[in-house]
């Protein structure tokens, strides 16, 4: 039995997949939590990397490993291949103005979404990492000075894992300042997919737009060489090739095997609605980002920064377990009677609306009551999700099924709620780490070569069906655009 490592660095946590390369039968795992905020020290990642390869009985036995990460994190190096300053994540939304800026200068409103649009595939918003370096530029000189190159998540921990060094060992004792210091800047790499989500590379043409990265950012540093599909991006400590890795959203697609018509609904800390696509997408409204996918087609996709953490805040609010929030909002009637949670807790991105707050609308003293709240925030996440199904339908995107992955899925209410919500039903695979296991298939692919990725059979997978209530998007509609902005501080 050939074994491969896939791994899942996202939001909230560093999942380690160990699978068989020619079935995928799953044979280890190990996980561990990554800090909390929107601005990360890398270290801690390779810190979290180390713990969770540990739990997962280490990677000596592996024939290759792949890993795949939260997309659009700034990660700037200096020329020695030391983090010059934490990363700021896809959901910090400090350089919203940035974003703004970068769309005015290239003509306005109109011209300057369509711009790049046609250039790089999607409009910037505070999560792209082109905004980053402008706000970098502009709010922290210094640090901006000594950026020899920068990098994403996933890049930089293919990276540290590429230069051979042994994590087992360099990690779990937790000296974070030596694990982020040093590094080969020629070594860095990065994949179509994550690529896609800088600002400043093509999904349409492949390449580069390093004019846009010197106009934002007043000069141009290092960036990863973009690799293939299935092309080599390292050596483990074994001598076991690395794959290139990719964003979490692509790998999702790659290890629910998703076909053109497949939706996914992914209910992580970000809510993500994608479809694979053959055709590169440009949407100059911006609900839809252009991405690369993993296979070397294309993966369309819609973003919210409020998905999981919302039943959280709603459990919170109530007191109880994610399981009884579920039996609470099972237990009110569909529409909750009226009451509205629009989900903006974190301000949001699509709508772009970074400084945006929830909302709780239609409160009365029957809708006043745990269930009635519960239901209501399901629901409320839930509307934002389908208004992302249907800007990507708007961009021409085929509905042939929805499948439902992420943290959120594993709620009975999501599971149950979602098709009533979403007017079809849904395909929910059986829980699992599927953007870890994306990046196995693709370290089985690089394993094992070949054209495509190695046919891995499904998870099984259950549907959900219910009547189509479009009361509860209606009322949702109502709603959705009578915020307030968030308070300064
Ligand atoms: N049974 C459940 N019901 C609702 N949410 C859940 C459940 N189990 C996990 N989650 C949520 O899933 C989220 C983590 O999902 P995950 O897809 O791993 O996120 P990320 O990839 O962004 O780190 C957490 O916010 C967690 O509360
Ligand atoms: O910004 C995006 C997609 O454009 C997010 O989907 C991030 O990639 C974070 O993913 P999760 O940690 O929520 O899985």
């Amino acid at each position: 039995m050939s074994l491969v490592a896939g791994v899942d660095s996202s939001t909230q946590s560093c999942k380690v997949v160990i699978r068989d390369a020619e079935t995928g039968e799953l044979v280890r795992q190990g996980r561990a939590p990554h800090p909390d905020g929107t601005e990360v020290d890398p270290a801690a990642w390779e810190a979290a990397l180390a713990r969770a390869i540990e739990q997962a009985g280490g990677l000596a036995d592996v024939a290759a490993a792949a890993v795949a990460g939260q997309q659009h994190g700034m990660v700037c190096l200096d020329d020695s291949g030391t983090v010059v300053r934490p990363a700021l994540l896809w959901n910090d939304t400090r350089s919203a103005g940035a974003a703004a800026d970068l769309v005015t200068e290239f003509g306005g409103a109109e011209p300057g979404r369509r711009f790049w649009a046609d250039a790089v595939g999607s409009v910037p918003v505070a999560s792209f990492t082109v905004t980053k370096l402008r706000w970098l530029a502009r709010h922290e000189p210094a640090a901006a000075e000594r950026v020899a190159a920068v990098c994403l998540p996933h890049d930089w921990l293919t990276w540290r894992l590429g230069q051979g060094r042994d994590l087992a060992t360099a990690g779990s004792g937790g000296d974070l300042a030596a694990s982020g210091s040093g590094g080969d800047l020629a070594a860095l790499r990065t994949d179509r997919g994550d690529a896609s989500g800088t600002g400043y590379w093509s999904p349409a043409t492949g390449e580069y737009r390093l004019d846009l990265l010197e106009h934002a950012f007043g000069r141009t540093p290092a960036v990863p060489t973009v690799l293939g599909p299935a092309e080599v991006a390292g050596r483990l400590p074994s001598g076991a090739p690395l794959g290139a890795g990719t964003g979490d959203n692509a790998a999702a697609a790659l290890g629910v095997s998703a076909r053109p018509g497949d939706v996914i609904v992914s209910i992580g800390t970000s809510g993500v609605v994608s479809s694979v696509a053959e055709v590169p997408a440009a949407d100059p409204s911006g609900a839809v980002a252009g991405f690369a996918d993993a296979t070397g087609r294309f993966l369309p996709l819609v973003c919210t920064l409020n998905a999981a953490r919302v039943l959280d805040a709603a459990a919170a609010m109530l007191r109880v377990g994610l399981d009884e929030l579920a039996e609470l909002a099972l237990r009110a009637p569909a529409g909750a009677d009226g009451l509205v949670l629009v989900p903006y807790l974190e301000g949001e991105r699509t709508p772009d609306r970074p400084l945006a707050t929830g909302a709780l609308h239609g409160l009365t003293l029957r809708t006043a009551t745990p269930e009635h709240l519960a239901r209501a925030a399901v629901e409320g996440m839930l509307c934002a999700l389908a208004d992302g199904l249907d800007a990507l339908v708007a961009q021409g995107a085929r509905v042939r099924r929805v499948l439902l992955v992420g943290g959120g899925a594993r709620s009975a209410a999501v599971r149950r709620i979602a098709p009533a919500v979403f007017g079809c039903p849904v395909v929910v695979p059986e829980p699992g780490e599927y953007v870890a296991d994306g990046a196995a298939r693709q370290a089985a692919w690089v394993a094992l070569g070949g054209a495509e990725p190695p046919t891995w059979s499904l998870a099984t997978a259950q549907e959900y069906a219910a009547d189509p209530v479009p009361a509860i998007r209606d009322r949702y509609a109502d709603a959705r655009d009578r915020i307030v902005e968030r308070l300064a501080g």
